[in-house]
């Protein structure tokens, strides 16, 4: 199968080379001895073209590729630069990859061998690395000799086609075996000015790939592909022609997948997914192959809002028992019946509703139609809005209209017992000036001030808009509960009577509700005293 895919790719790339390399062979029979390779190689996937067969006669194959390359000669320029001379080639960098890579010249091996893969056995590259199979005398091309250092076995016949498609249409070649092994040890050493070879462009490359792969070029890494065992054509080749070849370019294998965007942009990747994932995508098409890295990442992205600072508050979503555990007591269950016409149940008659008792969703008779649950719903008010007063810190206000005896929200926080909230007083607030403490019961005290609810930021008022409920839950704790004592309009700052006794407050403070009947102080800490 996946045997099947790879040919696949590959032949598909080379109908496409094809059709491409066509054109600048007629620009590029640059070398004197440079000429076209149509049908040298004696390993070659089987070509498309009648005429690419396979031709191991060396002479035959120099006719022919005269042939080749005079039939290209004859094609019009087809907007490639025609200012060039035969000797020398100017090839802008931007062209595309396929005609740059016309530039690069193939060589054949020292003493004339064949490249040491048997898959391959073409007799020219780029340039010829030693067989780490026959350390003594072995060659294999340039490729073949980087796959099996990299991958530790052959290239394989599929990916070899990939080369003898490059190589075969495309390249002019080095008649001429290169005369001597030419090291990356032998450039290390400077070479007089006088001598012209430079390193060519594929030096600089590989060595460049060495370096990263080793990462600073320094490492033994076994695996690493060795540059001195690299012989290649002779550099004025390269020197004259000095382009970017087509190493730079990452083979198919060394292609890595990199996210394109962030991960909270909307432009979100599509990659490679299994087949799994391809099958959920087309249930929600949702493509995506990272989810967003927080619950409400889109809806933040989205939504504009003036930003402010966080409170220093963490929500509870219930009492936290700091010095006990939370009561378990069973549920104390009311004699109401549901009403047959399946109206609310529950209502002023009930009497776990009289003695301020939540019933119990799973044991109360009227089951869906009780409505005396209203804390264990949460039918409270959400349009409520923290907003910063003129001298009392920050309050709380009512968005909407909020009729009388309305739940507005639950006080919640941290049940703390009298000692704790005397020992708090001494240390968490002892410089604060806003202080948190609610009664619970029994001289307990509800401590909202680091983990509760927006209720802690009502403020006091002489006059009040609301009132403090205490409700029983089934399992006898207690639900701490502002309440709408009026119709309260909207937009309305909400406050209640912090009656002295249920706040715990710094001693003396100056109430500034600005009520008619204002009393003028706030409660004092002498209420903890023992
Ligand atoms: C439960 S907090 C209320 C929220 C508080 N304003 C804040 O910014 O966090 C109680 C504190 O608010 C202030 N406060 C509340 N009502 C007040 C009033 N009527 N006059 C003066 N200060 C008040 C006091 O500093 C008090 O200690």
């Amino acid at each position: 199968m996946k045997v099947r895919k790879l040919r696949e790719f590959y032949s598909t790339r080379r109908v496409a080379s094809q059709t491409t390399v066509s054109q600048p062979n007629s620009q590029l029979n640059v070398h004197q001895n440079a000429q076209p390779i149509a049908q040298t190689n004696a390993q070659p996937t089987k070509q498309p073209n009648a005429q690419h067969t396979d031709q191991p006669d060396s002479q035959h194959n120099d006719q022919t590729n005269e042939q080749h390359n005079n039939k290209h000669n004859e094609q019009p320029n087809n907007g490639l630069p025609n200012e060039q001379s035969n000797d020398k080639i100017n090839i802008p960098s931007e062209m595309p990859r396929s005609i740059r890579q016309l530039s690069k010249p193939l060589v054949k091996a020292p003493g004339d061998v064949e490249c040491g893969n048997p898959n391959c056995r073409t007799k020219y590259a780029s340039a010829w690395r030693t067989n780490p199979e026959i350390p003594e005398g072995g060659w294999l091309c340039n490729a073949c000799g980087i796959f099996i250092r990299t991958k530790g076995v052959h290239r394989p016949p599929e990916v070899v086609g990939r080369v003898y498609k490059n190589n075969i249409l495309a390249l002019p070649f080095i008649d001429e075996p290169v005369p001597r092994k030419e090291t990356l040890r032998k450039r290390k050493n400077p070479e007089p000015e006088s001598d012209d070879r430079t390193p060519s462009t594929l030096n600089v490359v590989t060595r460049r790939r060495k370096s990263q792969r080793n990462g600073h070029g320094t490492s033994s890494d076994p695996d690493a592909v060795d540059d001195e065992d690299i012989v290649r054509s002779e550099s004025s080749q390269d020197d004259v022609l000095n382009v970017p070849t087509n190493e730079e370019e990452p083979l198919p294998w060394e292609r890595k997948e990199f996210l394109k965007c962030g991960l909270y942009s909307m432009d979100l990747k599509v990659g490679r997914r299994s087949s799994r994932s391809k099958e959920k995508e087309s249930e929600n098409s949702i493509t995506e192959i990272f989810p967003l890295p927080v619950q409400y990442g889109k809806f933040l992205m989205e939504e504009k809002r003036n930003f402010h600072l966080t409170w220093d508050i963490i929500t509870a979503h219930k009492h936290i028992y700091v010095d006990r555990k939370r009561k378990n007591e069973e549920p104390v269950i009311c004699d109401c019946k549901p009403p047959r016409n399946g109206g609310l149940g529950c209502t002023e008659d009930c009497y776990n509703r009289v003695m301020f008792y939540e019933c119990s969703p799973k044991d109360c008779p009227c089951e869906e139609q009780c409505t005396n649950q209203r804390f264990q719903r949460k039918e409270c008010v959400k349009e409520l809005e923290v907003f910063k007063t003129e001298n009392r810190g920050y309050g709380l206000r009512t968005l909407v209209e909020t009729p009388k005896d309305q739940l507005i929200l639950e006080y919640r926080g941290e049940v703390i017992s009298h000692s704790t909230a005397l020992k708090r007083m001494e240390t968490k607030y002892k410089y604060r000036k806003s202080i948190y403490f609610l009664d619970y019961e029994n001289r307990a005290v509800v401590d909202g001030g680091t983990r509760g609810t927006e209720a802690r930021f009502i403020n006091h008022s002489c006059a009040p808009n609301c009132h403090i409920e205490k409700w029983r839950a089934p399992n006898g704790e207690l639900f701490i509960g502002v309440f709408a004592s009026y119709n309260i309009p909207a937009m309305t700052e909400l406050t209640y009577d912090y009656n002295f006794s249920t706040f715990g407050g710094a001693e003396g403070q100056e109430c500034l509700c600005g009520a008619s009947n204002c009393r003028g102080i706030l409660g004092g800490k002498k209420q903890f005293r023992k």
